[in-house]
């Protein structure tokens, strides 16, 4: 379970000051796939850095299980898969020693790391490749590596800062089964992207950002009633064009 109050967060730039996020607040639950979903540069990479402690808030309030970022990130993180923006596996260690190294981080010991590997590279078909090293992999091939690795330590939370980017239709949709599993089984699960259909084909929650600030947050259904716009995309057009003023709230 994740809370997020009123996150602000701005970044010094030679033209000035740019407010990436402007009170970002929203709920992920347990059990549910939130998702993130605004368009280039609306803030939803710098609200998931400060949610997975890369960077500290200027202003509001993170909780993940009820403990506060700010006060314990270290047992946060202990609770926290992520799949960053920046993908960044070693190159010279096989898709495996990846994973494996990342266990030992979390301080598990060998047999556990290996059962874990083994279920994960069955569930992310990764067995052609999970022995070989990871310097010529393909976007797809390095997405699983990194997604096997954020989740080695069996962590309740997961969040994926826009999975399928660059990944072929077969990948998404196998992609698409693993989150449903990890929803499936209860853990509270948040991705991002810039994309209407893929947050909708997948997610129980949708939250929209655009200028640092959400714009209406539901069910793809509850966003369709509020703006009176059948197709997706145009429900997303419209809110995230819409002014701040005008922010629509439909919480479930
Ligand atoms: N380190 C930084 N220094 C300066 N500006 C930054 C920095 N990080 C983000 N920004 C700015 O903050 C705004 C929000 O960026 P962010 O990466 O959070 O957007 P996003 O929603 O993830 O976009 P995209 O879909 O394009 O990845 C943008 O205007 C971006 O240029």
């Amino acid at each position: 379970m994740i809370l997020i109050d009123n996150l602000h967060k701005s970044f010094k730039a030679k033209s000035g000051p740019v407010h990436a996020v402007k009170g970002v607040g929203f709920e992920a639950r347990d059990g549910e796939i939130t998702g993130l979903l605004g368009p280039n540069g609306a803030g939803k990479t710098t609200t998931l850095r400060m949610l997975y402690t890369l960077m500290s808030p200027d202003q509001g309030r993170i909780e993940v299980d009820g403990i506060d970022v700010a006060k314990d990130p270290t047992a946060v993180r202990k609770r926290l898969g992520v799949l960053p923006d920046a993908r960044g596996v070693y190159k010279r260690l096989t898709a495996r020693e990846n994973i494996e190294y990342f266990g030992h981080l979390h301080g598990l010991d060998d047999a556990t790391i290996r059962a874990r590997i083994d279920g994960m590279a069955d569930t992310l078909n990764m067995r052609d490749f999970l022995d070989r090293r990871t310097e010529g992999f393909s976007q797809g091939q390095r997405t699983k590596t990194a997604i096997a690795r954020a989740l080695v330590h069996d962590p309740r939370n997961v969040i994926l800062d826009e999975p399928t980017n660059g990944l072929d239709v077969m990948t998404t949709r196998g992609l698409r089964g693993f989150l449903r599993d990890l929803k499936a089984e209860g853990r509270c699960v948040i991705f991002s992207s810039h994309i209407m259909q893929e947050v909708a084909a997948l997610c129980d929650r949708i939250v929209v950002i655009a200028h640092g600030e959400v714009r209406a947050i539901g069910t793809p259904d509850e966003l369709r009633d509020q703006t009176g716009l059948a197709d997706l995309e145009d429900v997303f057009v419209r809110l995230a064009a819409l002014e701040a003023e005008g922010t629509m709230e439909a919480r479930a």
